[in-house]
Parts: structure tokens; C-alpha cells; sequence
């Protein structure tokens, strides 16, 4: 049996009338560590905005745990998606954005177990605990009571993966999570996310930390132009790329 979180088959996606997905094949097994790399506008963010149902799909097919995105299959038919179901399936899938979102009028904890409560509507006491103990784990108990504005960028960001953890995902997918951020906030973070790659979490890194994705990544993989040009362990494509534009962008960000 496939143990694929993410299956994504020729997957295509258009802004009005540019195709900037261009027939992706992607599979991310459970436990997987996959880094996406590629130049500016190849298509990286807006894949990972299909497989968390913020963008729909314009041809292929991609499951998310085992389910079309979008649709619902009953025997054979497949029924389009309320609002509602969608909000249930995406809380399946965290996100980290460059910009943390965290609510600002929130303090940490509040922003932790809001959607937990509201969503899922887990009882709050097991959100409670829940959120203390993710907030250990990324080093910021003594935040809790603090409001956004108060913390360092890294220290948001780190509330902001503690925040999608407490729904508890299957799967977690970070966009650039430290390039906003100043250089010496940036380790902390990653090593938030070394710690979690440890802990068996399947996730997609869109980053251009080719250190963090040669260390932690159990698959590189290259998007250019809307497609895959090279996917491979970290070893294959970091260190020896096979495509020439694999070695441009290698070389350019280096
Ligand atoms: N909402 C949108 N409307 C129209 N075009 C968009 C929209 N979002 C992205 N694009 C375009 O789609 C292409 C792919 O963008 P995307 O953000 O997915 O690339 P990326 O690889 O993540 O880039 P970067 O590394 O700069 O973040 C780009 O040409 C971009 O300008």
C-alpha cells in the first residue's frame, strides 16, 4: 500500500491565461523531508498553495492523506467540495508562510489554540496542553502571554509553526519561512524545523537554505518554469546536479 501524503499527476494551474504549473508529478511519502528549490516565479509557492486547497487546480490530479483535493468520491463520482469541507481538510495541512499571520491582537497562546478550538473544536483543555507543550518545544513558554508586536521575527515564526502544529497535521508545508527574517534569527528556526524533520513530520520546504536542504532533506527537488527538472536525494541534486539550469541556480544562490 502507498504510503504517499502528497501525490500530485501532471498537475497544471493558471493565473487567468499564464500557466505557471505546468505538468507537476510529485510524490512525498509519510516522513518524507522534501526541499523544493528553483528561481524566483518558477512555480514553487503556488504548488504548495494546491496541496493546502488555496488555489484550484486547472488539469492532473493531486491527493492530499489520501484525498482528491477539492472533491469528495463517493463510489465512482466525485462531488465538488463546500467551503466547510474544505476548512476541515485543510486543517490536515500546516502552513508557514515568510510573513508569519500570526493575530495580532492575540497573545501567543490565544493565536495557538484559536483554530484548534473554533474548527476542530477540540476541548479546550486538551488544546491547552497541547499548546504549552509545542510552546516548550520551540522554546518560548515564558511568550505566552506576550502579544506578536513584543517578539523577534524568528520568534514569531516560531509561534507560527507551534500555531500550525497544534492542529495537529499530517503534513507541513513551510514557504520561505526564515527569508524575512534577520540573519541572526535565522538558526533558530531552522532548527526548529531540524528538530521536527527528527520527529517522523512529513513536510515540503520551499527555501533557498541549500545548507539546511543538503542537512535535513530527504529529497531535493528543482522546479523551473513550472515543472520538475530534477528530483533526487540531496546528495544527487545539491551536490552533483545533472541539469544545466539545476547548476545555474546552484551556482547563483551559492
Ligand atoms: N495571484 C497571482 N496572480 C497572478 N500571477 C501570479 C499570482 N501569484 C503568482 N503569480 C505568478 O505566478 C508565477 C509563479 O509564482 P510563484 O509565487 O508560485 O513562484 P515562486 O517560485 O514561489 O517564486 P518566489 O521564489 O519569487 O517566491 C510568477 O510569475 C508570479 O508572478
Amino acid at each position: 500500500m502507498s504510503t504517499a501524503v502528497v501525490r500530485a499527476v501532471g498537475v497544471r494551474h493558471s493565473y487567468g491565461r499564464t500557466e505557471v504549473l505546468k505538468g507537476v508529478d510529485l510524490q512525498v511519502d509519510a516522513g518524507e523531508v522534501v526541499c523544493l528549490i528553483g528561481p524566483s516565479g518558477s512555480g514553487k509557492s503556488t504548488l504548495l498553495r494546491c496541496i493546502n486547497h488555496l488555489e484550484t487546480i486547472s488539469g492532473g490530479s493531486l491527493w492530499v492523506g489520501g484525498h482528491m483535493v477539492g472533491y469528495r468520491q463517493k463510489g465512482n463520482k466525485l462531488y465538488e467540495l463546500s467551503d466547510k469541507e474544505i476548512c476541515r481538510r485543510r486543517a490536515d495541512v500546516g502552513m508557514v508562510f515568510q510573513q508569519f499571520n500570526l493575530f495580532p491582537h492575540m497573545t501567543v497562546l490565544q493565536n495557538l489554540i484559536e483554530a484548534p478550538c473554533r474548527v476542530l473544536r477540540h476541548p479546550k483543555g486538551a488544546v491547552l496542553e497541547r499548546a504549552q507543550e509545542l510552546l516548550e518545544r520551540v522554546g518560548l513558554s515564558d511568550k505566552r502571554d506576550a502579544y506578536p508586536a513584543q517578539l523577534s521575527g524568528g520568534q514569531q515564526q516560531r509561534v507560527a509553526i507551534a500555531r500550525a502544529l497544534c492542529m495537529q497535521p499530517k503534513l507541513m508545508l513551510f514557504d520561505e519561512p526564515t527569508s524575512a527574517l534577520d540573519p541572526e534569527l535565522v538558526g533558530d528556526v531552522l532548527d526548529v524545523m531540524r528538530g521536527l524533520a527528527k520527529s517522523g513530520m512529513t513536510m515540503i520546504v520551499v527555501t533557498h537554505e541549500i545548507g539546511f536542504a543538503r542537512d535535513v532533506a530527504d529529497r531535493v527537488v528543482f522546479l523551473d518554469g513550472g515543472r520538475i527538472v530534477e528530483d533526487g536525494s540531496a546528495e544527487q541534486v545539491i551536490t552533483t546536479p545533472q541539469h544545466i539550469r539545476t547548476q545555474e541556480f546552484l551556482a547563483a544562490v551559492r
